[in-house]
């Protein structure tokens, strides 16, 4: 039988992997390049193959316009680079909220080791109780972040997913370890979709790269904000991601399919 949560979820994924593009960073960082114009930059990453976008909820009447029939996620919970505590991601808004402004997800962010994951634990259990009895799918956000915590840690990372899944999240997505190989041992920690972020935007190359040795560990697409929407060609940075997640691409088929140069 397919749940009103599997017929959602596959509105903001393909066959089970997922492009998604995060544009929730006005709140974080500002309206840095690519969120001004927001409406090009949702056309443009729609149109190179992304699954779907997601942003907060005022932002919602300035994305189904331009999203060209892809999916659309409301994230729930936010916090400033400029207040007193990065990590400390207060609630935004509420399932019920996403769901009237047209969303088909919502996703939360929980920081597994900072001062703030005891809130942000039962908070995100609530959604999940909630989007649930609304057969709306959640994408948590689960980073190993905090006080001494190294956020490229395996173990931290393996912990943080498999957080996730206890909590009732459909798709968890996490910071990536660096390689292949110890990215496996975070995807083995759980059962859920793992999907890649993907930091502050690097070279074409070390983003594509990346992406391949999170899918070639058994994960399940991305969810990369900056390397994407902060890129001078949107579309064309998207159809590269897009070609390794959803057509098992290599780094150089990707780039050159994208018109994006190979070396570094
Ligand atoms: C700006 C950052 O450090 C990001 O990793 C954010 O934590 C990601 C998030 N979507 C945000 O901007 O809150
Ligand atoms: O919502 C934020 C993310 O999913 C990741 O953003 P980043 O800019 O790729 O770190």
């Amino acid at each position: 039988m397919t749940t009103g949560t599997d017929a959602r979820l596959d509105r903001i994924g393909t066959d089970g992997n997922y492009v998604i593009v995060p544009m929730d960073h006005g709140i974080t960082i500002g309206a840095v390049q690519g969120l001004k114009d927001i409406e090009s930059t949702i056309d443009g990453i729609t149109r190179g193959g992304a699954d779907a976008v997601l942003t907060q909820k005022g932002i919602a009447p300035r994305v189904h316009e331009n999203k060209n029939g892809k999916g659309y996620i409301v994230h729930l919970n936010g916090s400033t680079s400029i207040g007193p505590d990065e990590n400390d991601k207060r609630p935004t808004g509420t399932v019920e909220d996403a769901i009237r402004v047209g969303a088909d997800a919502v996703s939360f962010h929980i920081n597994v080791g900072s001062d703030h994951e005891p809130d942000q634990l039962s908070q995100l259990a609530e959604v999940t109780s909630t989007a649930d009895r609304f057969g709306i799918p959640v994408l948590a956000m689960a980073y190993a972040r905090g006080p001494g915590i190294d956020s490229e840690d395996p173990e931290a990372l393996g912990h943080a997913v498999r957080l996730a899944e206890e909590l009732g999240a459909d798709i968890v997505k996490t910071g990536y370890s660096g390689d292949a190989d110890s990215f496996q041992h975070v995807v083995d920690s759980t059962r859920l979709p793992v999907v890649i972020a993907g930091g502050a935007r690097g070279t074409d190359r070390e983003t594509i790269e990346m992406v391949r040795g999170a899918m070639d560990a058994g994960g399940s697409g991305i969810s990369m904000g900056r390397s994407i929407f902060q890129h001078e060609d949107p579309e064309a940075i998207s159809t590269a991601v897009s070609g390794v997640v959803h057509d098992d691409l290599s780094v150089d088929e990707a780039l050159r399919e994208a018109g994006l140069a190979l070396e570094a």
